[in-house]
C-alpha cells in the first residue's frame, strides 16, 4: 500500500469503527462527531502532506519498493537523520508543535523495536517468537502507514502502593487474565491514550514503572499491538476541548485537540503473533532503553519542540510589535529567555545528531546525552514561555471579540476600532491574540501544558533517573585533584 493520503486515513478509522465514548454516549462514527471531526482532518492533513512534498516525507521501502513514510526510516547514516529530522520538522510545522502525537512519534518507536527485534527474544523463553513478532509489526506498520495511539501507564488509584497487586481492586489496571493456545486475554484498564480512537491500532507499551521482576507484577508486564476495533476495547474519552467554534476564534482548540482516552479491556484477545513481551517486568523495565526507541522518539520530540518554540516566538514578537511594547526592557528581556530556549533546543539538536553513532542494531542512532537533557530541560521552559505570554499579553488575551462580533452591523465596527493594536488592525489584533490566548489560557492552551509537562514521564522520576544515571566521577575527580594541588601548594600532601 505505501504512505496513505489523508483520505485513505479517514477511510480506514470510519471502517474500523472503534467503540469510542464521550460525553456519555457512544460515537457513531469519530470522522463525523464534532468532538473528532476537525482534529481527524488535521491528522488527515498531515498524511496528505506526504504526497504534497513527497521529496521529503517519505522514502522507498527496502520491503516492497513501494514509498512509504520516513517516519518509519531505519536510519544508518547521519544523512538519514538529518532528513528524519526535516520529515519530523514538517509535521510539527502543521500545527505549530501543537500536536505532540502527530504519528512519526510513534512510528519511530515502532522502528526501534523491530530493528531491535532480538531483544524481545529474550522474551519469548528462547523462542524466536515475538522477536518475529517485534519485527513483523514493524514491517506491517510500515508498508501500511498505520496510525498507532498507546498506552503506558496503570491508573493512579494508590501510588504509595508499589506494586499493582498491592491495589485494594488488584484487576483494575490491565493485566494479562488468562493465556489460550490463541493470544493473551488482557482486562482492566490502562492510561491515557492521546489520540485514542482516532487511530487505526493501539500499541500496549511496556510499562516501565512496574518494581517487582518476576513476582507480582507480572501479569501486569506485557507489551502488544492490536487494532483499535479488537472485540472488548473500549475508549473512554476525556471531555473534548473543541468547542464546535469556528477556527477563527479557537484557531487551535478548533483544530488539534488530540483528545485523551481511558482504555478499558474486557476479556480482549491478544493473538500471540501480536504480543512483543509477555509476563516480564525485568524486559518491560529495560525495553525502551535497550531498544533505542527512547532515543529515537526523543529526536522526534526535540524536532517537534524547536517548531512549538519557533511559533511561540512568533507570536510573542508579533504581540509586542501588535502593542508597541517592543522598546521596553522587560519585555525584550522575556522574549530573549524564548530565543535563548530555542537556541540551546536547536544546540542539543545539532550535537545529539552530530555525534551519532551506529548501534548494536546497525541504525544510527543520535547521541542520546543532549537528547536526553533536552527532554529533561524543556517541560518547565514551556510552562515559563506561556508565562511570559500571559505577562505580556495582560488584558490583551481577555478583550478578545468573536468572529461573530466583528461581523455585526452594530458592533463590529465599535470592537473594530477599539480593539487596533500600534500596527495592525482590530480584526488582525484580536486574531493573533486568540492565538496567544489559545496557546496559554484556553483548555487546550492548558491541557498543552500539562501535556508538554508530562507526556515523556514524570518530570521528577526522570530528573532523578537523569541525575542516577549521569557519569558524576570526571567533575568530582576535577575537584579532588584541584584541592589536592592546593593541598601540595601547602605542603600537606
Ligand atoms: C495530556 C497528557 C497526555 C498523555 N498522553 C499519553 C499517551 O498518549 N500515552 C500514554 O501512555 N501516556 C500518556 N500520558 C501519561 C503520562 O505518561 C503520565 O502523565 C506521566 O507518566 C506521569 O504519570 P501519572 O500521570 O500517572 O502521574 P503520577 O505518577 O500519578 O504522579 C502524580 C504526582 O505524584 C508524584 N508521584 C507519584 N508517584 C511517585 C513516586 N513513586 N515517587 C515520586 N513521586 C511520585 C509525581 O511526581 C506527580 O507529581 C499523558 C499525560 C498527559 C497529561
Amino acid at each position: 500500500m505505501g504512505a496513505r493520503t489523508g483520505k485513505e486515513y479517514i477511510e480506514g478509522i470510519k471502517e474500523r469503527n472503534t467503540e469510542v465514548w464521550i460525553h456519555g454516549e457512544k460515537v457513531d462514527d469519530v470522522t463525523t462527531h464534532p468532538a473528532f471531526k476537525n482534529v481527524v482532518e488535521s491528522v488527515a492533513g498531515l498524511y496528505d502532506l506526504q504526497h504534497e512534498k513527497p521529496e521529503k516525507m517519505l522514502y522507498t521501502s527496502p520491503k516492497s519498493g513501494e514509498k512509504v513514510g520516513l517516519s518509519f526510516i531505519a536510519p544508518k547514516t547521519k544523512e538519514d537523520l538529518f532528513k528524519r529530522r526535516e520529515m519530523h520538522t514538517e509535521w510539527a510545522a502543521f500545527s505549530g508543535g501543537m500536536m505532540g502525537r502527530s504519528p512519526d512519534y510513534l512510528n519511530t518507536s515502532i522502528m526501534a523495536f523491530g530493528t531491535a527485534n532480538q531483544f524481545f527474544a529474550q522474551a519469548g523463553g528462547g523462542s524466536d517468537q515475538f522477536a518475529k513478532n517485534a519485527a513483523d509489526y514493524y514491517e506491517y506498520a510500515r508498508e501500511n502507514d498505520i496510525s498507532l495511539t498507546h498506552t503506558l501507564i496503570h491508573p493512579q488509584v494508590n501510588r504509595s502502593k508499589l506494586t499493582q497487586s498491592e491495589q485494594k481492586d488488584p484487576f483494575l489496571s490491565a493485566r494479562i487474565t488468562k493465556k489460550t493456545s490463541d493470544g493473551i486475554i488482557v482486562n482492566g484498564c490502562r492510561l491515557l491514550a492521546t489520540l485514542g480512537g482516532i487511530t487505526d491500532e493501539l500499541v500496549v507499551f511496556p510499562s516501565t514503572i512496574n518494581r517487582t521482576p518476576g513476582t507480582t507484577d507480572d501479569p501486569f508486564a506485557f507489551a502488544f499491538a492490536i487494532p483499535n476495533n479488537t472485540k472488548g476495547l473500549k475508549f473512554l474519552s476525556r471531555e473534548s476541548f473543541d468547542y464546535g467554534k469556528s477556527k477563527w476564534d479557537h484557531p487551535l482548540g478548533a483544530r488539534f485537540d488530540e483528545s485523551d482516552a481511558i482504555i478499558s479491556f474486557e476479556d480482549v484477545l491478544v493473538p500471540w503473533e501480536r504480543v512483543f513481551v509477555c509476563e516480564s517486568t525485568d524486559i518491560c523495565n529495560r525495553t525502551y532503553t535497550e531498544t533505542n526507541a527512547v532515543i529515537h522518539m526523543t529526536h522526534q520530540v526535540i524536532c517537534k519542540s524547536i517548531v512549538k518554540t519557533e511559533f511561540i516566538l512568533g507570536v510573542v514578537v508579533s504581540m509586542m510589535e501588535a502593542i508597541g511594547i517592543d522598546q521596553f526592557m522587560h519585555v525584550k528581556e522575556k522574549a530573549s529567555e524564548i530565543m535563548v530556549i530555542l537556541e540551546v533546543m536547536r544546540s542539543h539538536l545539532y550535537k545529539a545528531e552530530h555525534n551519532a553513532k551506529i548501534d548494536q542494531y546497525g541504525n544510527m542512532t543520535p547521541d542520546f546525552e543532549p537528547l536526553n537533557a533536552a527532554r529533561n530541560w524543556f517541560p518547565k521552559m514551556y510552562q515559563r514561555m506561556n508565562e511570559i505570554i500571559k505577562i505580556l499579553g495582560a488584558s490583551g488575551l481577555m478583550a478578545l471579540p468573536t468572529e461573530a462580533d466583528f461581523s455585526n452591523t452594530d458592533v463590529g465596527p465599535l470592537v473594530h476600532r477599539y480593539t487596533q493594536g500600534a500596527n495592525i488592525n482590530g480584526e488582525e489584533r484580536v486574531q493573533l491574540f486568540r492565538l496567544a490566548w489559545d496557546i496559554s489560557i484556553s483548555a487546550f492552551g492548558n491541557r498543552q501544558a500539562l501535556y508538554e509537562y508530562y507526556f515523556f514521564g514524570d518530570p521528577v522520576r526522570m530528573s532523578n533517573a537523569y541525575y542516577d544515571g549521569f557519569d558524576k566521577q570526571p567533575y568530582k575527580d576535577m575537584v579532588t585533584n584541584f584541592l589536592n594541588k592546593a593541598k601540595k601548594e601547602a605542603g600537606i600532601l
